[in-house]
């Protein structure tokens, strides 16, 4: 058990995928996995066991935001020895060649995050995600014959911010905007661990249009699916 994961070790696989909206983990554990035991309901933060194509995969909500992130995924590489690491999470597109319902394999993440500067006493380490999870990701989605965007994204420590600079952002081609990925990928390397954050765009920000729900839904699933068929490959 860890401070904020009620699990034994063992109950947790090797391979995990980490929706913010823990309900989003229950999507996945219900919809895509078998033999599914749920581990973890400390904080409503769910976590499940289960099987994909006869592969062991957990599944773990992570809450909004690098504070939040960082707790969990400390926990479960430090505590259960978690080897690889896949955020499934949404964002809100700042470039005019990624529209909604893309879906994104973020290459490094950007971050106003304090938490780098913290770590490396104001050197900018630069984020990013492992090389062999980004390519078989990458060609799972291109066998599902799905146009993913792979680049560079932006890891926000303010949701609602009417300071930040998206025009210059895109234009040094910052993809999207999100809230997790730079302190997934900083901590995946400080324990030498594989992590890829995939996000859908879930929203433009230049273009003002959203998603329903049900094309979400539906959005959610190419990504999942790639990223559950990315988890398994040897
Ligand atoms: O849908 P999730 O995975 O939570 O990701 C995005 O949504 C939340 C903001 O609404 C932030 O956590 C952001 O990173
Ligand atoms: O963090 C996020 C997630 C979705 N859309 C945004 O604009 N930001």
């Amino acid at each position: 058990m860890s401070v904020h994961i009620n699990a034994k070790k063992g109950d947790i696989a090797d391979t995990i995928l980490l929706p913010g909206d823990p309900l989003r983990a229950k999507y996945i554990a219900e919809t895509f996995l078998e033999d599914v035991v749920q581990y973890n309901e400390v904080r409503n933060m769910f976590g499940y066991t289960g099987t994909y194509k006869g592969k062991r995969i957990s599944v773990q909500g992570t809450g909004m935001g690098v504070p939040s992130i960082s707790i969990y995924i400390t926990e479960l590489m430090a505590e259960y020895d978690v080897q690889k690491l896949i955020r499934v999470g949404t964002c809100g597109s700042i470039h005019k060649d990624v529209k909604v319902r893309d879906v994104i394999l973020a290459q490094s993440a950007s971050t106003d995050s304090k938490m780098n500067e913290i770590i490396f006493n104001g050197i900018n380490f630069a984020p990013t995600a492992d090389f062999d999870l980004l390519l078989k990701a990458y060609n799972a989605g291109v066998e599902k014959g799905l146009n993913l965007k792979v680049g560079n994204v932006f890891t926000e420590d303010v949701f609602y911010n009417e300071h930040a600079e998206h025009e210059k952002w895109a234009q040094y081609g910052i993809l999207a905007l999100e809230m997790e990925s730079s302190a997934l990928y900083t901590l995946a390397a400080k324990f030498g661990r594989q992590a890829l954050s995939i996000l859908t765009v879930s929203d433009h920000l230049l273009t003002g249009e959203v998603t329903t729900s049900e094309e979400r839904q539906l959005t959610f699933n190419d990504m999942i699916v790639v990223a559950l068929d990315a988890a398994i490959q040897d």
